[in-house]
């Protein structure tokens, strides 16, 4: 059941909707062929260079696993209270993996349970439904697997050499997978995830039928129609500061649906706390051009867009996010 499939046997192309972001089929990166790559790639940097949304297909995901995940989770998120807190988060881990939900005062409707990679000590599964900690064990190796292509797509993409963030982040061990439940809109308001743009690398969104997820593009709210077997990926703040903005970190949100909960689980491709965030010389001195941003240590980021979150400022100026870290022209 959990077994990944052949990339070229699966998802044929006519079962996935239409959609309003680019679609890439990852299959031309995983074959030895040539045949393919450099149209994938062309889309690839189009759509990073100007918003950072697109959606991959024939990714070597298993979509079996893809969808009893989502029904898993469901299962779960029906839990009475008392199931659920069963997964609270440990007092020591860095950041609060396990069952919660968003803080009262938060503007984000939706409750989560957040993991570390399967070998992680800080990790508190679920006991039920079952099958849920071998899933989402099983889905953090294959999603890390195309996380890991994907990188090196960006780095060939960029112009960098062909391992380059691999070899900038060695250490695997701050990668996330958070499963979330957005809850049914109310009447006053629909907010599941306010407008934002993710602090890490690399994300990777699997998404329910409900819909809900919208990217910013010109000005312009975007839906991010469901596809089935789709991965929908976006560029977070690390490559948009390491490219000196030449690759953009994706404004996006989750806007809930009435009468309706909506299910997603995503894999959030990160760095190491300890590692020195700046704009590459390859991006501003060697062709010279004025750095964007100040270094940080991401770990500093990270502990502020945290301090938001629990914290949540009384003005949406005092939110932090990677315009602390501008240099202005
Ligand atoms: O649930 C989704 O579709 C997206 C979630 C998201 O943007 C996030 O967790 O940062
Ligand atoms: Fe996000």
């Amino acid at each position: 059941m959990l077994r990944g499939y052949i990339c070229e046997e699966i998802l044929n192309q006519e079962m996935v909707e239409p959609s309003s972001i680019p679609t890439v089929d990852l299959s031309v990166f995983l074959r030895e062929k040539e045949d393919g790559k450099k149209k994938a790639m062309e889309t690839i940097t189009k759509a990073c260079s100007e918003y950072g949304f697109f959606q991959i297909i024939n990714h070597g995901v298993s979509l079996d696993l893809m969808k009893q995940a989502i029904e898993l989770s469901k299962t779960f998120f029906d839990y009475s209270d008392e199931e659920k807190n069963k997964s609270s988060p440990l007092s020591n881990s860095p950041l609060p993996a396990g069952y919660g939900r968003q803080h009262m005062h938060s503007p984000d409707k939706n409750e989560y349970l957040l993991l570390f990679p399967p070998w992680s000590n800080f990790n508190v599964y679920p006991q039920n439904p079952p099958q849920f900690r071998e899933a989402i064990e099983e889905l953090f190796v294959q999603m890390s697997k195309i996380a890991v292509i994907m990188e090196n797509i960006i780095n060939d993409c960029l112009g960098l050499p062909s391992d380059f963030l691999k070899e900038f982040n060695q250490d695997r061990s701050w990668d996330l997978m958070s499963f979330k439940r957005y809850f049914p809109a109310s009447k006053e308001e629909n907010v599941g995830i306010a407008e934002h743009e993710d602090g890490n690398c690399l994300t990777f969104v699997v998404q329910d039928g409900v819909g809900g997820l919208q990217v910013l593009r010109n000005g312009e709210w975007i839906p991010v129609v469901p596809a089935e077997g789709t991965i929908v990926v976006n560029v977070g703040d690390v490559i948009q500061v390491l490219s000196n903005k030449k690759f953009k970190s994706a404004t996006h949100r989750v806007v809930r649906k009435d009468e309706q909960s909506r299910y997603s689980f995503v894999l959030f491709h990160n760095l190491n706390g300890e590692k020195w965030v700046e704009p590459l010389p390859q991006f501003t001195k060697e062709i010279g051009e004025a750095p964007k941003y100040r270094g940080f240590l991401y770990k500093e980021y990270q502990q502020l867009r945290m301090r938001n979150k629990t914290h949540p400022p009384s003005q949406p100026e005092d939110v932090i996010h990677i315009t602390h870290y501008a240099i202005d022209p």
